[in-house]
């Protein structure tokens, strides 16, 4: 598994690196510096589609959930690499607007956490969203710099998959949100650069209480990594959240 996601990466150039080359990702070749990226290059490319990291696995099962997508049971969410700039999700910002801690300068250079990685060395991840079951499946997979224990992936790596999906589901199904508790249970680990499906579940709403669980599992269904639930707060537009 992990020599395969290594070669891989190796196509893409994303592993090239010599020893004692501290260069981080995103960095421009011998300036040791961040690049500071152009805001417009990356707000509108939709990140949750294929891309030559994915494995084959990834790919197979994002085949099957668009055939899901073909008579509008499920939909696919496009995912970008920050949170406010897509005309979708524009009027999230007025939810925000008074409580955002950042400078404008500062704001324009902030990425999804998320989406921040190299193509294929952080998370890889679509969701797909069925309104009818208030259900959101994410398909995902963890890349190498995601490593916790020798060649798993890091528990709060799947904190944060299992964070956005639930969230996500609240979202879709109420609006802006935020995590107010987060309960999981790690039940069998997940080998670095396989893929999961975190399946979850919209389960009750009690005024601005979403309250959504999910299960995650192997591609084959046959290994149960993970169980978690989540409560999330739907926010009030214009009251400040610090
Ligand atoms: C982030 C939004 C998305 C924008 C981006 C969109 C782009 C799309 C991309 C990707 C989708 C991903 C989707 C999101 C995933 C990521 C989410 C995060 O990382 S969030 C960061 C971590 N979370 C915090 O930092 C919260 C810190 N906490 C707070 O700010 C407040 O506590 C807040 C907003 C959660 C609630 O504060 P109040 O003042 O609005 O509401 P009160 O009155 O305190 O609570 C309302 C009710 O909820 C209960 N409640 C609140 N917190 C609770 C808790 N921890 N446990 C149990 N109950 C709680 C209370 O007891 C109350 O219940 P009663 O109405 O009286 O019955």
């Amino acid at each position: 598994m992990l020599r395969s996601c290594a070669a891989r990466l190796r196509t893409l150039r994303v592993l090239r690196r010599q020893p004692g080359d501290a260069r981080l990702p995103g960095s421009q070749p011998g300036s040791g510096k961040l690049r500071s990226f152009s805001f417009e290059d990356v707000t509108e490319k939709d990140q949750a589609l294929p891309k030559p990291s994915w494995s084959k696995d990834l790919r197979l099962l994002f085949d099957k959930f668009m055939k899901k997508c073909e008579d509008g049971s499920w939909k696919r969410l496009p995912s970008y690499k920050t949170s406010y700039t897509t005309s979708t999700i524009q009027d999230i910002r007025a939810f925000f607007s008074g409580s955002i801690p950042l400078k404008e300068e500062l704001m324009s250079q902030a990425r999804l956490f998320t989406r921040s990685f190299e193509d294929g060395l952080g998370f890889e991840y679509v969701m797909f969203y069925n309104d009818d079951e208030k259900r959101v499946v994410c398909i995902c997979q963890g890349g190498l710099y995601l490593q916790g224990p020798p060649g798993f992936l890091h528990g709060g790596a799947l904190a944060t998959l299992i964070d956005i999906t639930l969230g996500t589901n609240a979202m879709v199904a109420g609006g802006p949100v935020m995590t107010a508790n987060l309960d999981i249970s790690f039940k069998r680990p997940v080998p670095l650069c396989s893929v999961v499906v975190i399946n979850s579940q919209l389960d009750k709403v009690e005024g601005r209480k979403f309250f959504v669980s999910c299960n995650v599992r192997s591609v084959d269904e046959q290994t149960l990594h993970t169980e978690g639930t989540g409560l999330f707060i739907k926010l009030e537009p214009g009251k400040s959240l610090i």
